[in-house]
């Protein structure tokens, strides 16, 4: 039987007068990418920050683990990428990914693997030793990323990984992703980038807080009767403008 690894249950939330949730219900079973789409403001990094437990949902569950949400507990299993970069921009790369995986209670040896393995990954084994205020953006980003996998969590929410990244090392992050999930871990993704959708296993298509459309990329296409996800992404603001 599938294991979920996180479930979302008819979840609303609103910041002040702004319903920016409106019951969604979404699920994510280990060994799979599930992809949160969606025009800008939609609601997909507040989902996600519900998922993890940042903000309070108004209405709805909930659950990582098969354990309600929030709980301090389940974190340690849960890896998770902002949109923006919160690294020591006067720390080195390495002193960066040192001083968080001592956070995470990773020790010596694994750590150090961990650092190696994954400044590999994001093409940073270069570049560790120079302070992060000298990197670029897309390098911030590969950092942040290479510190979200230090711990190997067993659920990993990122919020846009690729956004500043070049097309040959995103494929080779969307190779690693797809790796991780092979072996059985949960991936949520926010993306602006349909190539990328058309990747994940399932898409979550939220508009205006409502959780458009939801489904394996071919069953979205075969919906909308679109060839492409990025078809189905503008056939589905033009259904939602009309339906307003
Ligand atoms: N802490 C907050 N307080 C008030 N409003 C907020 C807060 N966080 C988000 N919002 C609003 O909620 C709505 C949804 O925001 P959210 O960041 O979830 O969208 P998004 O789909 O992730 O957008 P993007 O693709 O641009 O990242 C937006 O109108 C945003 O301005």
């Amino acid at each position: 039987m599938e294991q979920i690894v996180a479930k979302m249950t008819n979840a609303s939330k609103s910041f002040g007068k702004q319903q920016v949730l409106d019951g969604i219900t979404l699920q994510l079973a280990a060994g799979t990418i599930l992809g949160l789409i969606g025009p800008s403001g939609a609601g997909k990094s507040t989902t996600i920050k519900c998922l993890l437990g940042i903000e309070k949902l108004d209405q709805g569950v909930v659950e990582t683990f098969d354990t309600r949400m929030p709980n301090r507990k389940i974190l340690n299993r849960i890896g998770y990428m902002g949109q923006s970069d919160a690294l020591y921009n006067e720390l080195t790369g390495k002193e960066n990914l040192v001083f968080f995986g001592q956070l995470m209670g990773l020790d010596t040896k694994t750590l150090a693997d961990a650092i190696t393995k994954n400044s590999q990954l994001v093409d940073l084994t270069a570049a560790l030793d120079k302070p992060v205020n000298q990197y670029s953006g897309g390098m911030k980003r590969r950092l942040s990323l290479a510190i979200t996998l230090l711990a190997n969590p067993d659920l990993l929410i990122l919020d846009e990984p690729t956004v500043g990244i070049d097309p040959s090392l995103r494929v080779t992050i969307w190779q690693q992703l797809r790796a991780l999930a092979n072996q059985d871990k949960g991936i949520i993704v926010t993306t602006h980038v349909m190539d990328e959708a058309e990747k994940c296993d399932v898409i979550g298509l939220i508009i205006e807080g409502h959780l458009f459309a939801y489904g394996t990329p071919a069953a979205l296409k075969e919906q909308f009767h679109a060839t492409s996800i990025e078809e189905v992404f503008l056939k589905a603001e033009v259904h939602q403008h009309d339906s307003i």
